[in-house]
C-alpha cells in the first residue's frame, strides 16, 4: 500500500512507524504539513497515489485542519477528522463519554472566574483545574483552598491565551498513586502500562515511571466504549482506578507510543500497521462497492 504520513516533526514514535512500514516493503510518502498547501478544490498531484494517510501532526490546529483536506480529496486518513475534534479539546472529550455511558470524572464548565469559583466551590478542595487544549499534563492545576482558586482563576483571566477563558474543573479522583494509558485500534487494546509517580500528575511526560498493565475484563470493555464514544482510531485511552473501578478521564488521538514500547514486549508498530493495512483494504473495497 501506499501510505502518507502527515507529520511536523519525525519523533521516535514516527521512526518506529516508519520502520514497520518499509520493512513490509511499503511505499511511504512523508507529507511536512509545514511545507504543504491544501486547495479546498483539488488535491495536490503528490496525493494522487495515496491509499491511507496517518496523522502524526503534533500541533492539534495542524491536525483538525489537515484531516478535514484529507476527507474532502476523498483519501481516507487515520485518525478521522471527527475524532480529532473530539479528543483535540477536553471539554467534548468529556461530554462525548458521558454521553456514551463511560465513567468518567465529574466535570463543569464556565466562561467566568465568578461562575468558575462557583463550579470550584461546588466540587470542594482539593479539584482540578484543566486547559480545555493541551496535553503532557501542561498547566493543570490541583486546587487547594479557594485563595489558590481565586489566584490561578485571576492569573489565567488576565494573562491566558482565549482558550485559558475557558475553566474546566474536574472532581480531584484519589488514585493510588498512578494511572492507566492503554494503547487501542479501534477500541482493540493493543497494550497498555500505569504510570507511577509521587506527583499527582502520573503520565509518563512528568516523568513518572511505567510497568506492563494487561487490561481485565472491565478495562477492556471501558476502552471499546472510550474509543467508540470518540469516532474510533489510533487511541491512547487514560484510565484512573478508584474505589467503583475505572474512570476513563481522557481518549488521546496521535497518540505517543513510545513509552509504551519501551515497557511492554508487544510489537506495537507491527501491530499499528497490522491495523493500517487492515483499514487501507476495507477503504478500497468500500470504494469499489460505491464505484460499482
Ligand atoms: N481529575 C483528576 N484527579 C486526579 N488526578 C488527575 C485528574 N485528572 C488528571 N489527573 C492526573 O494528571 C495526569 C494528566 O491528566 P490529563 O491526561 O487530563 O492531562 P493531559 O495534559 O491531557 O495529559 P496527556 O497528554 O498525558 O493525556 C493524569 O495522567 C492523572 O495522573
Amino acid at each position: 500500500m501506499n501510505v502518507g504520513i502527515l507529520y511536523s516533526r519525525i519523533r521516535k514514535d514516527e521512526k518506529l512507524l516508519l520502520n514497520e512500514l518499509r520493512e513490509r516493503d511499503h511505499e511511504v510518502e512523508k507529507i511536512d504539513v509545514r511545507k504543504q498547501t491544501f486547495d479546498i478544490s483539488e488535491a495536490p498531484e503528490a496525493f494522487a497515489d495515496l491509499d491511507i494517510v496517518v496523522d502524526r501532526c503534533l500541533a492539534t490546529s495542524r491536525s483538525l485542519y489537515a484531516t478535514q483536506f484529507f476527507e474532502a480529496y476523498g483519501i481516507p486518513v487515520v485518525n478521522s477528522h471527527e475524532t480529532a475534534d473530539i479528543c483535540a479539546d477536553k471539554v467534548k472529550n468529556s461530554l462525548a463519554l458521558e454521553q456514551a455511558g463511560v465513567p468518567t470524572p465529574a466535570t463543569k464548565v464556565a466562561f467566568t472566574k465568578e461562575t468558575a469559583m462557583e463550579a470550584i466551590e461546588d466540587f470542594g478542595y482539593p479539584c482540578v483545574l484543566k486547559p480545555v487544549v493541551g496535553s503532557w499534563g501542561r498547566l493543570m492545576a490541583k486546587i487547594d483552598s479557594p485563595d489558590a482558586a481565586e489566584a490561578i482563576l485571576e492569573h489565567k483571566a488576565t494573562l491566558g491565551h482565549y482558550e485559558h477563558k475557558v475553566f474546566y474543573v474536574q472532581e480531584f479522583v484519589e488514585k493510588p498513586g498512578r494511572d492507566i494509558r492503554v494503547l487501542a485500534t479501534d477500541g482493540e487494546p493493543i497494550a497498555g502500562m500505569v504510570r507511577s509517580s509521587d506527583h499527582w500528575i502520573t503520565n509518563a511526560a512528568k516523568g513518572a515511571e511505567t510497568d506492563v498493565f494487561e487490561p481485565d475484563e472491565d478495562a477492556t470493555e471501558l476502552v471499546k466504549q472510550a474509543s467508540d464514544a470518540v469516532g474510533g482510531g489510533l487511541l491512547g485511552i487514560d484510565l484512573m482506578e478508584t474505589e467503583d473501578g475505572y474512570t476513563v478521564h481522557e481518549v488521546n488521538h496521535t497518540v505517543e507510543f513510545k513509552a509504551l514500547d519501551g515497557a511492554v514486549d508487544t510489537d506495537i508498530a507491527g501491530t499499528v500497521v497490522d491495523w493500517l493495512e487492515q483499514k487501507a483494504a476495507d477503504a478500497a473495497e468500500n470504494e469499489l462497492e460505491v464505484s460499482a
